[in-house]
């Protein structure tokens, strides 16, 4: 579905990721991992076009999306969830997902059914503003909002930094769902093991800018944990 191929990224003068290779296959999870610092940040931000690449190509089912702008991989069917949910804080919930509706694949007129039963959450709280929300519940409204776009990929950076145990459990439930029921594609950053163990199919790690391991979650072992996870 999506396929990183020998990419090469810069700040400046500074390279940070180094031939990047990553593989997400359909209607899978897997989980982009590594400590602070590695450029996992930065790789979704290429995926994205929030970043350009120095060289290398990125593909999007049989389309490459390498230089195209993040509108455009949006219309794609690229949704992406950024670290710290960057929602409005003076809009309502409903106008925080009203945001994307114009810009999506087809010109939807209003919220599919599928973010209320998914976040019954949003529903009660539809009139409140974003900035009254807990943390987890701005989480399910950023998550919300990539979805109303009813992305094929959705990309998510760390969803669970700094949100109570009880949503993390339901984020974690939600994003099996999208995989299993829907058939949805899931890129996400996570730190937490335990979560990654429980949502994700596959993991990749990256160590300094480069892939170090990619694998089948079951095969995450500790020598791996030890060496390039544990802080
Ligand atoms: N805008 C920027 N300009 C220059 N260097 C940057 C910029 N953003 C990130 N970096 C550097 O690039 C490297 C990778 O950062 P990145 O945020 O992608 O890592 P990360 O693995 O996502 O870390 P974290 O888990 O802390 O979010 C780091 O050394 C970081 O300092």
């Amino acid at each position: 579905m999506l396929r990183v191929e020998k990419l090469n990224q810069y700040y400046g003068e500074s390279h940070t990721l180094w031939d990047v290779d990553i593989d997400v296959p359909q209607g899978e999870c897997t989980c982009l991992m590594g400590r602070n610092g590695v450029g996992k940040t930065t790789l979704l931000g290429c995926v994205m076009g929030l970043l350009p690449v120095r060289s290398g190509c990125i593909r999007l089912e049989d389309t490459d999306i390498t230089h195209l702008p993040a509108d455009r991989r949006a219309r794609l069917g690229v949704g992406y969830v950024p670290q710290g949910r960057q929602i409005f804080p003076l809009l309502t919930v409903e106008e925080n997902l009203c945001i994307g509706l114009s810009t999506g694949r087809e010109k939807l007129k209003r919220i599919p059914d599928l973010i209320f039963e998914l976040f019954p959450v949003l529903d009660e709280m539809r009139g409140r503003l974003g900035g009254d929300l807990s943390g987890g519940q701005q989480q399910q409204l950023a998550i919300g909002r990539a979805l109303v776009l009813q992305p094929t990929l959705l990309i998510l950076d760390e969803p669970t930094e700094g949100i109570q145990p009880n949503i993390v459990q339901e984020i974690g439930e939600i994003i099996r769902r999208l995989c299993a029921e829907m058939g949805m594609t899931v890129l996400l950053v996570e730190q937490k093991l335990h979560f990654t163990r429980l949502v994700a199919d596959r993991f990749t790690i990256l160590d300094r800018g480069r892939v170090v391991a990619s694998e089948r979650i079951e095969r995450l072992d500790e020598e791996m944990v030890q060496q390039y996870l544990t802080v």
